[in-house]
């Protein structure tokens, strides 16, 4: 039967099954098919309409045809309740179905959930993991990130560090290259020095042009008084006023002499000065080439930390995964920082220590400079004192050298016979001699002690040779008993450079000087020759053929005269005379000559000079752009022994030899002598090396006299000979050096004077 209660399921069902379809007799119905109902289905509107049927009938009363009529909705109504129940049991099995369904899928489901569950447990616990691990990482890149920025800014800093080391070793280049430039100002200011030197040195030589012509005004006044003395002559008064400035000359002689020590000791004392100055200037020197080492040092760990920079790129990749390495750079770092800040004081100490010392220098410069031109002005005073003494003392010097105790010497048990005064007035200049207990005293220009080596000597001779090139006739000759060391003072030890002599010196000097007078239009020509007097014969040592000019005794080889000119040269016939242009050349010459000289044992000396050995140099000297011209003689005199007969030892030839030599000696000391006292003859052509020696004694020449003595007690009583002969050479006035110094004439050969 069909309810109200169903009626909306029916209505649902038609509508589901039919599809809003009429439920005609016609109608087809669609799920049905087959079934019990005859694939009939029914909407709604059909069962509506089924329902709400209206019998109609033709005769109300014929039962028959209503009854047919019921019957055929009986019918219709059985299948659409069959219709109806079919469709109900599809409904249900659909919902059985159904049912079963939804169970399948909440289980499903529940399954689901379970495993939705369990997955977002597993997921809950990988998210826990994965947070865990974030949070970690984050932990990491933070900390990698500070790493990071720990490393850039170390990096930084090492930069800047860089970048300062590198500044700093600019800074410190730029002060070498400060110091480059100071020590090559200095090298100037020297250049500058020297150049002031050699300016006054040429302003030395033009004031000494300018002396020799106030010397040639001298000359004429001096002349202009001679000629006077001689017409007043017999006039007494005037000898008296003569006598009078005589004495007062005496005076100025000794006031010079006094005023010369001064200088001296100035001198000395300024010589002192300068030697510390230079010590000074040495150590600070010294000092200045230790901080460049410093600098240097410093250069080097600059270079270290670059290359420490250098190796940072490396490092910065690693100390991504090396803390450690950072840890490394970061103490090396604060180590560098150390140093740097250590290197940056020391910097600015030696800076300061710099500036300090730079102004030490430029103090000590300029206390050279003071005690430079001082030296300079106390020199060019020491010089005029010198001339000035030269000409109120006269043209004679002399020297005493004593030579060394030598090996071979007679080391005798008298004790010392020599010594030497050591108050300030005599000191370098006196010598006391004893003699049987009785003390002798002499006094001379200087005294040479034992000690005084070959150059010392040479020093205090080396303004005489320069006269030489000046235009005076120089003689420098050597006297005294054999083997005392006149041969050893003039030439020297033969083969010890070192030991060389006056002789070979002085050509040094002579041949320098040339050079250096050279730019200032100077020329010079040399001559030489060399000359040896032997039994009063002459010998030419340079002779070529010397057969010709020497045999046995001397006595019949080639025949020297000596002339003398108007203009007191003295020329020696066919004496060989070689041009020179160097001492090497002379030095050779020198050799030769001394291989041809006339030696021989005595009992004095195992190798004694037996003849007098004069050495001529012949200088002329033009000045090509003041058309000056000098002419000069430098005689250098090495002279036989002096010794008595009895202690030479001599006999035959020997005997011979010292008779000539002594007779030529004694020659030499009448000479001085009546030079001295201006005797109206004096005895010049007694012997050949008097005659010879004439201009140089007589005359305008610069003469020094080396008196050599030997320090054997054995010797005593020839040492107070040669020594009593030096005093009173020494006490002569016996003339005036006169500068030789004309304008250009012709050209003159070689002369002894
Ligand atoms: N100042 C000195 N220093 C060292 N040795 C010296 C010195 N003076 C001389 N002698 C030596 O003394 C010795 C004699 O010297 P030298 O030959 O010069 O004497 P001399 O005076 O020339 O003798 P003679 O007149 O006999 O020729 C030489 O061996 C020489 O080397």
């Amino acid at each position: 039967m069909v309810g109200t209660a169903n009626n909306g399921r029916l209505r649902l069902a038609f509508s589901l099954v039919n599809g809003s379809q009429d439920l005609g007799p016609n109608s087809t119905p669609a799920s049905n098919a087959g079934s019990e109902c005859g694939g009939i289905e029914f909407t709604r509107e059909d069962v509506e309409a089924l329902v709400s049927e209206k019998m109609k009938y033709k005769n109300k009363f014929n039962y028959k045809e209503r009854c047919e009529n019921m019957m055929e909705y009986i019918k219709r109504l059985r299948l659409c309740i069959r219709w109806f129940q079919e469709l109900e049991g599809e409904y249900a099995f659909e919902q059985e179905k159904l049912r079963s369904d939804l169970e399948l899928t909440e289980r499903r489901c529940s399954e689901m959930e379970v495993a939705l569950e369990n997955k977002e447990e597993e997921l809950n616990l990988i998210i826990l993991e994965l947070r865990k691990s974030l949070a970690s990482l984050q932990e990491k890149l933070a900390k990698e990130e500070s790493e990071k920025k720990a490393t850039v800014d170390s990096l930084a800093k090492e930069k800047e560090a860089r970048i300062s080391i590198e500044r700093l070793q600019a800074s410190l280049s730029e002060e070498l290259d400060k110091f480059q430039g100071e020590v090559d100002g200095a090298n100037q200011r020297i250049a500058s020095i020297n150049d002031m030197y050699k300016l006054l040195q040429e302003y030395n030589s033009s004031l000494q042009l300018y002396n020799s012509k106030l010397q040639k005004d001298l000359d004429a006044a001096h002349e202009t008084i001679k000629r006077g003395e001689k017409e007043r002559s017999t006039i007494v008064e005037n000898l008296h006023n003569l006598r009078g400035q005589h004495k007062s000359l005496r005076d100025q002689l000794t006031s010079s002499i006094a005023s010369q020590d001064e200088v001296m000791k100035q001198k000395d004392s300024l010589l002192n000065e300068v030697a510390c100055l230079r010590m000074e200037l040495q150590q600070i020197r010294d000092d200045r080439d230790r901080y460049q080492q410093q600098v240097q040092s410093v250069a080097a760990e600059v270079s270290k930390y670059k290359d420490l920079a250098t190796n940072s790129s490396e490092l910065e990749e690693k100390c991504l995964s090396q803390g450690n390495q950072i840890q490394i750079l970061h103490d090396q770092l604060a180590v560098a920082e150390r140093k740097l800040q250590m290197s940056d004081m020391s910097a600015l100490e030696t800076r300061i220590e710099f500036e300090g010392q730079k102004k030490l220098i430029n103090e000590l410069q300029n206390r050279l400079e003071d005690a430079e031109f001082k030296l300079i002005e106390g020199e060019k005073l020491r010089k005029k004192l010198h001339n000035t003494i030269l000409e109120l003392k006269g043209n004679i010097r002399v020297f005493c050298r004593v030579r060394p105790q030598l090996p071979d010497d007679n080391s005798s048990n008298q004790g010392k016979v020599i010594s030497y005064p050591t108050s300030m007035e005599y000191l370098g200049r006196g010598i006391d001699m004893t003699q049987n207990g009785q003390k002798h005293c002499f006094t001379f220009d200087k005294v040479f002690m034992p000690d005084a080596s070959q150059e010392e000597v040479f020093v205090e001779i080396s303004q005489l040779v320069q006269s030489a090139l000046d235009g005076y006739k120089v003689c420098i000759f050597a006297y005294g008993q054999t083997g005392s060391g006149k041969t050893y003072t003039m030439m020297g030890r033969p083969g010890h450079l070192e030991e060389k002599g006056l002789i070979p010196r002085s050509l040094e000097q002579i041949f320098q000087t040339k050079q250096a007078l050279q730019p200032q239009g100077w020329r010079y020509e040399m001559q030489v020759s060399m000359l040896e007097i032997y039994n009063e014969t002459i010998r030419d040592l340079l002779a070529t053929n010397r057969e010709s000019s020497r045999n046995e005794n001397g006595a019949a080889g080639k025949q020297y005269t000596i002339k003398h000119d108007a203009n007191g040269n003295t020329q020696v016939s066919d004496l060989t005379i070689v041009d020179v242009q160097s001492s090497r050349e002379v030095s050779f010459l020198l050799d030769r000559a001394a291989n041809s000289r006339s030696v021989g044992k005595t009992q004095m000396n195992e190798q004694s000079s037996r003849s007098h050995f004069v050495f001529t140099m012949r200088i002329t000297g033009v000045n090509e752009s003041t058309e000056q011209q000098v002419q000069s003689v430098l005689n250098l005199i090495d002279l036989a022994g002096s010794e008595r007969l009895s202690k030479s030892g001599s006999t035959g030839d020997r005997l011979k030899e010292t008779q000539a030599i002594n007779k030529s000696l004694s020659s030499l000391a009448d000479v001085i002598f009546a030079l001295a006292k201006k005797e109206d003859h004096v005895p010049f052509r007694n012997s050949k090396l008097t005659y010879l020696l004439q201009p140089c004694l007589g005359g305008d020449s610069k003469t020094l006299m080396f008196v050599n003595i030997s320090p054997e007690p054995s010797s005593v009583g020839e040492s107070l000979c040669s020594l009593r002969f030096a005093a009173r050479v020494n006490a002569c006035e016996i003339g005036t050096p006169r500068r030789q110094l004309n304008m250009k004439t012709s050209d003159s050969r070689l002369s002894n004077g």
